[in-house]
């Protein structure tokens, strides 16, 4: 676990963070330009000392005002990815690399830059190389340093946008390996949708949410951040088979089947899937003739939330439950009242599409 309780006066602007977060997996720091993301993991990595806090890596304490901790930086073992690369330009790849790394490990190395598709980059110098390589030999030092903590400043911000897609696959093989925690600063909910496990939201120097990716995405504070055609929910189904004629890949959501276009991971493999609330529909009772191949027994959890916009486009969301997980449907107001639609109805559901946002939630990897 790590724990966040610090709070940093730049007056004007105040962070005030009492949090805890994981001490696996990816955890995104999102929030709008200003709200204090990078004040956040400065004080975390030691580069900002908080007015007061305590910050703790585990057992490790980083920061403590009462205690009078105060680790320098090069004491954290924090690896910090920044969103230009800032490789050293006088020294080739393989210097850059072995650099930060306190032992020669040369298996550790080779692990590092096989995951990294970087084997065929060490003689180079960074001026020969494109800005996703850089980032991708910049995550290596970050690796080979032996950190407990992974900072990523917007590793991809500096990239165009098939470089980022190209950086962002490296990620996900990078996540399925790493037994460290990694916080990810990022202003993209495409790609926090790709690639993290938990969400943290600041606002002004506040969090606003924090928690499980599924859980923070279905809360209040998403909403102003995902317009109307964006409204959508996670959730999660294992992969237990393929079509014998059809290139379809049948999921298990909650004990109910779910057909996807094929996908190639292996049976048992947890995906998340994204379904936009746009794409629902509710039906009172199963429909049989009908083109669409999802259609699954929901309760209504609730009919017309806060963003239920009746006068202004006749629309509403209904938050319906499968198991123990949500999907949001985006009905209008006229269907709802002609269906006669109450909380704790039986209903079921149409699914029109679904995207698989991230494959392989519980693959287990090498350890590193
Ligand atoms: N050293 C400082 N002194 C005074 N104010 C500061 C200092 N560092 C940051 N701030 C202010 O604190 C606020 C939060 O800045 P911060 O860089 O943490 O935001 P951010 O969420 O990372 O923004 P962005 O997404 O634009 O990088 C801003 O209003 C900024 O001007």
């Amino acid at each position: 676990m790590i724990t966040l309780t610090l709070n940093v006066d730049h007056k004007p602007f105040k962070l005030s963070v009492d949090e805890s977060i994981p001490s696996s997996g990816i955890t995104a720091i999102f929030g709008r330009s200003g709200a204090g993301k990078t004040s956040l993991i400065n004080a975390v990595s030691g580069l900002v000392a908080p007015q007061s806090g305590r910050i703790t890596l585990g057992d490790k304490v980083l920061f403590d005002s009462d205690a009078k901790i105060d680790l320098a930086p090069e004491h954290r073992r924090i690896g910090y990815v920044f969103q230009e690369a800032r490789l050293f330009p006088h020294m080739s790849v393989e210097k850059n690399l072995s650099y930060g790394q306190p032992n020669e490990d040369k298996a550790k190395f080779g692990e590092v830059i096989q995951l990294l598709g970087i084997e065929d980059l060490l003689k180079r110098h960074p001026s020969a190389l494109s800005g996703g390589e850089k980032q991708r030999v910049a995550i290596g030092r970050a690796l080979l340093s032996e950190p407990e903590l992974l900072i990523m400043d917007e590793p991809t911000a500096s990239l165009d946008g098939p470089r980022k897609q190209e950086l962002i696959q490296y990620l996900l093989r990078l996540a399925t390996s790493l037994k460290i925690p990694v916080l990810y600063v990022s202003h993209s909910l495409d790609e926090i949708l790709q690639i993290a496990d938990n969400m943290l939201i600041l606002n002004e120097g506040q969090v606003v949410a924090n928690g499980p990716l599924l859980e923070v995405w279905g809360s209040a504070p998403m909403r102003p951040w995902l317009s109307t055609r964006e409204q959508s929910a996670l959730v999660t189904a294992k992969l237990i088979g393929h079509h014998p004629i059809y290139g379809m890949t049948q999921l298990d959501l909650e004990g109910e089947t779910i057909w996807v276009t094929k996908v190639d991971d292996a049976k048992g493999s947890m995906l998340r899937l994204r379904i936009f609330a746009n794409d629902i529909s509710i039906v009172k009772s199963r429909p049989t003739d009908t083109s669409i191949r999802n259609i699954l027994p929901a309760v209504i959890e609730e009919v017309c939330r806060a963003e239920c916009d009746e006068n202004a486009s006749g629309y509403c969301q209904v938050v319906l439950r499968i198991g123990n997980q949500r999907l949001l449907a985006n009905i209008t107001q006229w269907a709802v009242d002609d269906l006669h639609l109450l909380q704790g109805d039986s209903v079921f559901v149409q699914l029109k599409g679904v995207s698989i946002t991230k494959g392989d939630l519980a693959q287990e990897n090498k350890n590193f």
